[in-house]
């Protein structure tokens, strides 16, 4: 089995920090030749793991592999333990939250400790951004990107050179020139990075909004108080203390002692009130028990000082051209933002609209936007494969440096664990695993996942395309939900035995960092994770829809036809907003399921054909249509989320105009698959053909999501019909979760909606009324179902019931079994042989 991207390095010297000498530079130390050494100054102390296990895994995962290595083998690297004289130089930082990027800092080691600032000057008179004690820290660097991680325990630190500095003279003319543009074509990260460079100062511009937000306090306040000053009647307690103070109104009633109420007389200077700040201590102490209480405790005479305003007063003057001054700063900042949107929504402008770049420019924003929006696990993430493994896709290019690795051994490559990506390939039971294939190096070892999605085709249909999802959507809405053809007092099942357990728990993380260097094939996933259903009954889920093509198989029009049938294959995805939080059990080999659905008129059979790649088939058959797959996936591990391409062709026929259509299908992308943000989406573009006629074609986009975007705009989805010319015969769109609309038929009108979710849904694993009936077993059944089918597996039917601890050992046992038929086979040199298929 091929496994998932990225491989750890074996530890070549060359991917080995090389030794910084007091003259060298940070990053010039990156760029120079392999022939030098890592040379820590620090003895590392004990792991920063917090459980026993995790230290241990880390333990020995790192420190094993990397004690073995041998650098004295490397030229020019003897055992030096000097200690290293000071390294500086600007790097690259990565920025924190919330402003992702990269900023120029100016980097200092001595004596271990790595500090960082702004300037040198900076850091000369002291003060810095930040230091920490590389020596506690575990270090990875990627030689192929120029990147340094570092792990100091409680952050996590991304170090680049300038962009592009590939030699020293290049990196020392960066450090005094702006950073180059934008070359041909580098990763995405440093296109990013280049552009927020390029940004007119955005450091400034939020100081600029930081200093308006104040200025603009500090206008409402002089507003306010002219305002009192110039008439305004107070309307809260708090207001009439201010223009009482302000006033210097008496508090006192003439010639009348009225302490009981309002405690003793208290007047203000007006300098004082003006002055500003109205804090409790200028009034007096029992001013709550007077002034703090309400409007109408306030005695007559008081009222009456209010009602004579001073407008020409030298106060409501000052007050008049404070507000001026603080106006024109107001005004000042604000032109200042302004300048710096107009540059910068002219740059995006011409970004857009200029044609070669377009293309490029909405992939990658398309890419940094999901990108963008699941930075949460990505430092965890990072912090794995800096522990121990690599997370780069070539061979190499990644390894995790440790201190104190003093008697390095070269000579031999260590040995391989899986990384992180290998473990989720396991995991999800990848077939094959595209190893970034078409995408740079820079690109695939980027941790921030800012990479050129090279599989996928440009899911951005053509201008207005939310405007037109926005009317189909209101077309939806306003179209009457029709009732499902499909009879629903089935006899079938309407309930399961037990709602589902929470999983929210079992951190997929953990389990991944808990078995860093155990063989994952043996590492058991807790059932927990699992719906109790297989792949093969997922797969049947497709057909939860079939009623399109009983229609499609009635309709004389090709064109219409071809609608009918696209739509069908559009419902097939609805599933995935309600089912995010379990996987499905992965088919044994020779497992199969079928089902008779004589309520929906099919009949169904499928069968896993293969274990490694795993490979499901399934064919079902009615008499308005045939539909048949095989579908083979490969997943894509992009840091935090997995990318499911299935490869295998989707087919229908329809018996009575003798159509064969085939398509391939979209993309799934598990967003944010190790944390509990985790959610669907499905992008790509799918071209249903009849391989009968050619009459017509259909082009249908699922749209990534935009990162800017509102949930609203989520699972957009929209076709086209074209004719043998190419023209548009139909268009239809919505949303994939909430229905498709086509507005050029004869009569526009909603061709599908997806069923009502059963209102405890989310209790029962999200499954839908259909998903519900697919594992039941009756005892009719029992009596003629094979062996192997899936309602027999005794794991899944203990997770059915609630019963996971059960199920766990039962799965444990299932999957043992499996390996020994393996195995088996493999000693005899049989090969399997599907059952149903060929
Ligand atoms: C961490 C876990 C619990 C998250 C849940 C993962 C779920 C959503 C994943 C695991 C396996 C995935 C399926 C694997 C294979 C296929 C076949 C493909 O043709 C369509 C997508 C489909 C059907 C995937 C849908 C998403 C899926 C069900």
């Amino acid at each position: 089995m091929q496994r998932f991207p990225y491989h750890i390095a074996p530890m070549d010297p060359q991917v080995c920090p090389p030794r910084l000498s007091s003259s060298q530079s940070l990053i010039s130390g990156l760029d120079k030749s392999p022939a030098s050494t890592f040379k820590p100054g620090h003895s590392r102390s004990s792991s920063t793991g917090s459980s026993k296990q995790s230290k241990q895994s880390r333990h020995w995962e790192v420190m094993d592999d990397l004690q073995h290595l041998d650098m004295s083998s490397v030229p020019g690297s003897s055992l030096d333990l000097s200690i290293p004289g000071i390294c500086e130089g600007y790097l690259m930082k990565r920025r924190k939250y919330p402003l992702k990027g990269w900023h120029k800092r100016y980097f200092l080691l001595e004596k271990g400790i790595l500090k960082y600032s702004k300037t040198q000057q900076d850091i000369q008179r002291g003060k810095l951004h930040g230091s920490l004690d590389v020596s506690l820290a575990v270090m990875s660097i990627n030689k192929k990107s120029k990147r340094i991680d570092l792990d100091a325990g409680d952050n996590l630190y991304h170090l680049q050179p300038p962009h592009y500095a590939s030699s020293v003279s290049v990196y020392q003319q960066d450090m005094v020139s702006p950073p180059p543009a934008v070359t041909s074509n580098p990763g995405v990260t440093s296109k990013v990075s280049a552009w927020l460079q390029q940004t007119h100062d955005i450091d400034a511009t939020s100081n600029d909004l930081a200093r308006c937000q104040a200025e603009l306090a500090e206008l409402a306040q002089l507003i306010q108080r002219l305002h009192w000053l110039e008439g305004g009647l107070p309307i809260t307690s708090t207001d009439l203390e201010m223009r009482i103070s302000m006033q210097n109104l008496s508090l006192e009633k003439p010639k009348r002692k009225t302490g009981r109420v309002l405690g003793h007389s208290r007047t203000l200077s007006r300098v004082e009130a003006m002055g500003g700040m109205f804090t409790s201590s200028h009034f007096s102490t029992n001013s709550s028990s007077g002034l703090g209480a309400s409007v109408q405790s306030i005695p007559d005479h008081v009222y009456s000082q209010l009602s004579s305003p001073q407008v020409t007063s030298p106060e409501a003057k000052k007050l008049h051209q404070d507000i001026c001054a603080v106006s024109q700063r107001v005004h000042g900042s604000l032109k200042s933002i302004h300048e710096v949107l107009t540059l910068e929504r002219e740059r995006i402008r011409e970004a857009w609209t200029s044609p070669d770049l377009r293309q490029n420019t909405s992939q990658q924003l398309a890419t940094l936007c999901s990108t963008l929006s699941e930075l949460d696990i990505q430092s965890r993430l990072t912090k794995v494969h800096s522990l121990s493994l690599s997370s780069d896709s070539t061979e190499e290019s990644f390894c995790t440096v440790r201190p104190d690795q003093r008697t390095p051994s070269m000579g031999r490559h260590c040995q391989r664990a899986p990384s992180v990506a290998e473990s989720m390939a396991e995991y999800f039971d990848a077939s094959e695993v595209i190893v970034c294939e078409t995408s740079s190096e820079a690109d695939c070892s980027d941790e921030s996942g800012l990479s050129d999605i090279t599989t996928t085709s440009n899911s951005e249909p053509e201008e207005g395309h939310a405007t037109a999802t926005l009317n189909y959507r209101a077309s939806l809405n306003s179209a009457p939900d029709k009732p499902s053809p499909v009879p629903t007092n089935t006899g079938r099942r309407t309930a399961l035995p037990a709602p589902s357990t929470d999983n929210s728990h079992i951190g997929i993380m953990t389990i991944l960092y808990n078995n860093i260097g155990k063989d994952l094939s043996r590492v058991s996933m807790p059932v927990a994770l699992n719906e109790p259903l297989s792949l093969l009954q997922r797969l049947s889920e497709e057909l939860e829809y079939s009623e399109l093509l009983d229609i499609a198989n009635h309709i004389d029009d090709p064109y219409e036809r071809m609608v009918y049938v696209a739509v069908f294959s559009i419902s097939g995805y609805a599933w995935a907003s309600w089912r995010n939080r379990y996987k499905p059990f992965n088919p044994v080999l020779g497992e199969t399921y079928e089902s008779q659905r004589e309520d929906r008129g099919f009949n169904y059979i499928s069968e896993q054909v293969s274990h490694h790649p795993p490979v499901s088939a399934c064919h079902a058959e009615s008499e308005n249509f045939t539909f048949w797959q095989d579908q083979r996936w490969k997943n894509k591990f992009w840091g935090k989320s997995v990318e499911i391409i299935s490869s295998g062709l989707v087919n229908v026929s329809l018996p009575r105009y003798g159509d064969h259509y085939e398509w391939n299908k979209a993309v799934t992308c598990i967003h944010n698959v190790l944390s509990q943000q985790r959610w669907l989406e499905h992008y790509g573009e799918v071209v249903i053909r009849n391989t009968a006629s050619d009459v017509c074609t259909c082009k249908i986009t699922f749209v990534k999501s935009r990162y800017w975007s509102s949930d609203n705009s989520k699972n957009e989805v929209q076709g086209v019909v074209l004719d043998r010319a190419g023209e548009v015969v139909h268009r239809f769109g919505g949303l994939w979760h909430e229905g498709i609309f086509c507005d050029t038929l004869s009569t526009p009108k909603c061709i599908w909606k997806p069923n009502v979710q059963p209102e405890d849904h989310f209790e029962y694993y999200g499954f839908s009324h259909y998903a519900r009936e697919l594992n039941e077993l009756t005892d009719d059944m029992r009596a003629v179902l094979p062996p192997t089918d899936t309602r027999f597996r005794p794991d899944q039917r203990l997770l059915e019931e609630g019963k996971v601890v059960e199920a766990d050992k039962k799965k444990d046992e299932v999957e043992e079994k499996q390996r020994e038929r393996r195995k088996e086979m493999a000693k005899r040199g049989e090969e399997h042989i599907p059952r149903f298929f060929k």
